[in-house]
């Protein structure tokens, strides 16, 4: 991995402004996570207005947490509009594994143009590859192991010519020939809601400073050290504080020293 000082550095120098198409439930967090990068945040949702809005941001993050006709059609447009001006996209499938109206419209979004990072839970990157597997609720079915995850993972990742990022207690980021496995974090991220949509967001800053494999790998390096440096036994709500304060005030030397990653090539 290209080291995250330097991708820190260029994000820091270039402030990128990063469009989210996301949901109510964790937009705020998402927000103060791209500030806390050091980037811009713009969470525009309009359609008439959404084409202008991706056409000037460094990257665009969509995410089907809470989808809507109108975040539907939001989606569509910026999708088309970052395809046409080659801006690169975060697709964080959040919910596939637990309704068939975002499992197909992720499917038809990935048909209309690679993004540069598909992202989900172990069961929502499952729930991409296998047709039937279900499995209720947004947060990942704890029986999925690592190794059939990055089957389904690199399988996908050939199939649309993206980098995959399946999260989880390993983290796994693979272009379908070289993986990378994160195994940074802690319990107490999968306690509280919207994390994974941070880490979303994470990717979608550093994507504006380097490629797809580079930036998922360092979004999760990134949330999970700071995860880990905020580690509390107060409980969920000063536990989400530090973490936005990890966010903000970590260290280069800190994200060396914690970071621990395992990086094969097929
Ligand atoms: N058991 C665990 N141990 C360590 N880190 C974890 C664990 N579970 C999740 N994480 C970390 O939590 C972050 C969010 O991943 P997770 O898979 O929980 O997302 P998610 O299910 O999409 O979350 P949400 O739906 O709440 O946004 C990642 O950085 C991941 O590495
Ligand atoms: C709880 C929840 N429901 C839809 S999105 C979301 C935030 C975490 O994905």
């Amino acid at each position: 991995m290209r080291r995250l000082s330097e991708i820190r550095g260029a994000v820091r120098e270039n402030r990128p402004l990063i469009h989210c198409i996301t949901n109510p439930i964790s937009i705020n967090q998402c927000a103060n996570t791209v500030l806390a990068a050091g980037a811009r945040p713009i969470m525009a949702e309009h359609p008439a207005e959404v084409d202008e809005i991706t056409e000037s941001a460094d990257a665009l993050v969509l995410n089907t947490g809470n989808i809507t006709d109108v975040r539907m059609v939001s989606m569509e447009i910026s999708l088309q509009a970052a395809a046409r001006e080659g801006i690169p996209v975060v697709l964080d499938a959040v919910g596939t594994a637990c309704s068939g109206l975002r499992r197909g419209f992720v499917l038809k979004l990935l048909e209309t143009a690679a993004p540069a990072v598909l992202k989900g839970n172990y069961s929502e990157i499952y729930a991409l590859y296998h047709a039937a597997y279900h499995s209720p609720g947004v947060d990942a079915d704890g029986e999925l192991d690592e190794a059939t995850v990055l089957d389904a993972a690199r399988e996908l990742a050939k199939r649309y010519g993206t980098v995959v990022l399946a999260s989880g207690k390993t983290d796994i980021v693979t272009d379908g020939v070289k993986t990378a496995r994160i195994k940074n974090g802690t319990p107490q991220l999968a306690a509280v809601t919207g994390t994974g949509c941070m880490l979303g967001v994470l990717c979608g800053v550093f994507l504006s400073a380097c490629p797809g494999m580079e930036a998922a790998s360092a979004a999760c390096v990134m949330l999970g050290v700071c995860g880990q440096l905020a580690e509390t036994e107060k409980g969920s709500g000063t536990f989400m504080v530090s973490l936005l304060d990890a966010l903000s005030t970590v260290t280069d030397a800190q994200l060396e020293n914690n970071m621990s990653t395992e990086e094969t090539a097929l």
